[in-house]
């Protein structure tokens, strides 16, 4: 079965814990924003479904891969954007894409059909020649994003894309993550910031290491805005 299932995980940095029970499930081309203030957990929980750390309790699931029982499966149906950017800033847009591309074994006019496809989406194409160290904060966004899209990944994880970006930047970053689940891509996305949520967004609030709150976003404030509510519960 598509999309991400996580369950009874748990992490520890020898005393302190950073991850306590969390679960939650996510279907095929579910958008859902993952909101917590800073030391909540979002970067220790992207760590392990990313395989960066190994759990020491629980499940995941991506795409139906057990990600324990079946890591390459597992990782090969996702992408992921990283809180830091990790474009080589000496190549070009269309260099970095090609050589993620290589990466994965996507060569010839596949790779030319792909690359094509995700700087349209990104609407990036007509900065396809242009060196990273060049580009705005935005754009090296947008073609982090177009790396990640790349060899079609089932679940798609962004980890805070909108840190360091301006306001005009941040808008145009979240506008483009709420559109990346139109086409059957579950997405996992990282904030702090609850204005860059919409009502209508699947939220799950993570404080403290624990889920605090997971349903649509409208429905958790009760009435009350994001930000009062969010203010409330981790405050
Ligand atoms: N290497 C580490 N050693 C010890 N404790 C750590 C380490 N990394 C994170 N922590 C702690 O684990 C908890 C969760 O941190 P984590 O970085 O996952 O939170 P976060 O929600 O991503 O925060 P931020 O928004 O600041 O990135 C915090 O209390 C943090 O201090």
């Amino acid at each position: 079965m598509n999309g991400l299932r996580v369950s009874n995980l748990s992490y520890q940095f020898g005393e302190k814990t950073a991850l306590d029970n969390v679960g939650f499930s996510l279907d095929q081309g579910d958008f859902c924003a993952l909101l917590g203030p800073n030391g909540a957990g979002k970067s220790t929980l992207f760590n392990l479904l990313t395989r960066l750390f190994v759990a020491g309790q629980g499940q995941i699931s991506i795409a139906g891969h057990d990600l324990q029982k079946d890591p390459r499966a597992a990782l090969a149906t996702l992408g992921i954007v990283f809180q830091q950017t990790t474009l080589d800033l000496d190549l070009t847009i269309l260099q970095n894409l090609r050589y993620f591309a290589a990466l994965h074994g996507i060569s010839g006019r596949d790779r030319n059909r792909r690359i094509g496809r995700v700087l349209d989406r990104m609407q990036i194409a007509d900065r396809a020649g242009e060196k990273a160290r060049t580009l705005n904060g935005g754009h090296k966004r947008r073609t982090e994003i177009a790396r990640a899209l790349l060899h079609d990944p089932k679940v798609l994880l962004l980890d805070e894309p909108t840190v360091g970006l301006d306001a005009a930047a941040r808008q145009a970053i979240t506008n483009h993550v709420h559109s990346l689940s139109s086409d059957g891509t579950t997405v996992l996305w990282a904030t702090h910031l609850a204005d860059e949520v919409w009502p209508d967004d699947r939220l799950i609030i993570l404080h403290n290491s624990r889920v605090l709150a997971d349903g649509r976003a409208k429905d958790i404030c009760g009435g009350d805005t994001l930000e009062n509510h969010f203010l409330r519960v981790t405050t």
